[in-house]
């Protein structure tokens, strides 16, 4: 028989194969990893989404693997991804240290259990309440419609191509601001400013998440970062921002005859309220603050993004943009703006928003959840301690949802009469108990600036992009899958 020549490498490999046979025993199928690193040497950073995707090709629906040292279990199936995302034992978030310590488990999208119901549902019925439905809502759309106009009449004329997203990332945080300190900010307003250019750091900079996202074993080490502690300072900068709006709405709020304007009146309301019947914990001020920031990060880049999505396939599909247009021009004409209530009439541009939600598929790999307690899913067991990940773009991919899932194809969404329809497929929000709180709003923003930039403009690629289409679309992944390069 022949001897191993190195006894402790081949205990060592002996101890790693017995180690993750035990950790893997029942697990959904999934490639196998190396120690401490995972699947990490086999991934692309940048393109996640693109990483699950093959290894949903290869082992299924439900799949799972180490990255870092972190158990992955990912969804790959629509039917899956209802079962799981509609049972409240999955609907957890993962508890890490940095967010823990940034959010005191206040708000809403970090949050489990009674707190984050309470507050989901409190949010939900003001945003419909503040919501579409109000003629201030069509006013404030209006408003910050202007100042998109104005920033594209300048691009139009120059001579040099702009830079147009920083515009849609402001109205969009405009209209948050209002929704929910009741009031608006000048654009060149410098606090203002700042706040807009700390959030979209919070959200580029995802680094020290990351890490600690991969590596359980020493995140308590990641807080002590100094990179660390940049993100604490300027998340605690926006909490004291917040802080000061919050207390200028406490003197307006002069008592409960007086009607909310915005999110934070409602709140202020349901505060008094709870503390009068001496429960000082649920409605605090800094669940406040971290519902509102919450909604300034979960609500600006995303809707800004989704607009600049629609304007690079209308640049590189401009048969599409034409009929686009064309639809536009008999259905509302140029007398008026475009109404939500058009979208009824307006089949063919419905169709084209859905078919860039899912081309785009800006929420590529949606936003973790956890189980709250180890149980058994379809036979695998599913740590509590796992990260589940909604394979938003794997959904939006599938050949058997989908007739030419790799085109940009808005026929995806109309019938053989060229009628508008909807496809369960289609899940740029997400589905099941988390499911996106700011979706009416989104889709309202989306809608009505899309159709009144379409009205109003022609959108082409700056001559040095449109050669380079494919890789523009093919985007990356940071937070959000964004596209490879601007128009
Ligand atoms: C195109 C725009 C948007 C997209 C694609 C989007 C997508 C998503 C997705 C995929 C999730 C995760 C759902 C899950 O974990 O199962 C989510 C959660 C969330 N979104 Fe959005 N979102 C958008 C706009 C907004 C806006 C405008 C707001 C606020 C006004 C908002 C607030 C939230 C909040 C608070 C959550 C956490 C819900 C929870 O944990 O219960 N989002 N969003």
């Amino acid at each position: 028989m022949p001897r191993c020549r190195d006894p402790p490498l081949s205990a060592a490999l002996g101890a790693y194969v017995l180690y993750y046979w035990r950790q893997g025993r029942d697990l959904p199928p999934g490639p196998v990893g190396l120690p401490l690193i995972g699947r990490l040497p086999w991934t692309d950073p940048k393109n996640l989404h693109l990483t699950m995707q093959k290894v949903a090709e290869k082992y299924g629906d439900i799949t799972s693997f180490y990255l870092g040292s972190r158990l992955f279990i990912v969804l790959n199936s629509y039917p899956m991804m209802k079962e799981m995302l509609d049972d409240y034992n999955f609907a957890g978030r993962p508890r890490l240290r940095l967010f823990l310590k940034l959010t005191r488990d206040c708000g809403i999208i970090f949050t489990e259990g009674y707190m984050w119901s309470q507050h989901r549902r409190l949010s939900l019925r003001t945003l419909r309440d503040f919501g579409f439905a109000r003629a201030q809502t069509v006013e404030m759309v209006d408003d910050q419609l202007d100042s998109i106009f104005q920033t594209l009449d300048e691009a139009a004329t120059s001579v040099t191509p702009m830079e147009v997203l920083g515009t849609f990332i402001l109205a969009s945080n405009s209209i948050i601001t209002e929704m929910t300190l009741g009031h608006r900010f000048e654009r060149n307003d410098p606090e203002f400013q700042k706040v807009n250019k700390l959030i979209k750091k919070l959200l580029e900079e995802g680094i020290v998440q990351t890490a600690s996202a991969l590596f359980p074993a020493v995140e308590r080490f990641i807080v002590l970062f100094p990179l660390s502690s940049s993100v604490v300072h300027d998340v605690e900068y926006l909490h004291s921002f917040i802080r000061k709006e919050i207390q200028q709405r406490e003197k307006v709020m002069v008592d409960e005859s007086t009607e909310p304007e915005c999110l934070c009146d409602v709140y202020i309301h349901e505060k008094r309220k709870a503390e009068k019947a001496g429960d000082f914990e649920t409605f605090k001020e800094f669940q406040l603050i971290r519902v509102i920031l919450e909604f300034f990060l979960a609500g600006t880049d995303t809707t800004a993004r989704s607009i600049e999505w629609l304007l690079l396939y209308m640049a590189f599909y401009p048969e599409v943009q034409d009929r686009v247009q064309n639809e536009l021009d008999s259905v509302i004409g140029q007398s008026r703006r475009p109404r939500m209530q058009d979208r009824t009439e307006l089949h063919y541009t419905s169709a084209v928003i859905d078919e860039t939600y899912r081309k785009a598929s800006l929420a590529a790999i949606g936003v973790f959840h956890r189980a709250v307690e180890e149980t058994h899913f379809h036979g695998y067991r599913i740590p509590s301690d796992a990260f589940i990940i909604p394979n938003v773009y794997g959904v939006h991919h599938r050949v058997e949802y989908w007739e030419r899932p790799n085109e940009f194809y808005p026929e995806h969404f109309l019938d053989n009469e060229g009628r508008y329809r909807s496809s369960p497929y289609l899940i740029p929000f997400l589905i099941g108990r988390r499911s996106c709180v700011g979706e009416s709003l989104a889709r309202m923003e989306i809608v009505l600036f899309f159709t009144a930039i379409m009205q109003r403009y022609r959108v082409r690629p700056a001559p040095e992009s449109a050669a380079k289409k494919d890789d523009i679309l093919s985007g990356w992944m940071g937070s959000l899958r964004i596209p490879g390069n601007t128009v």
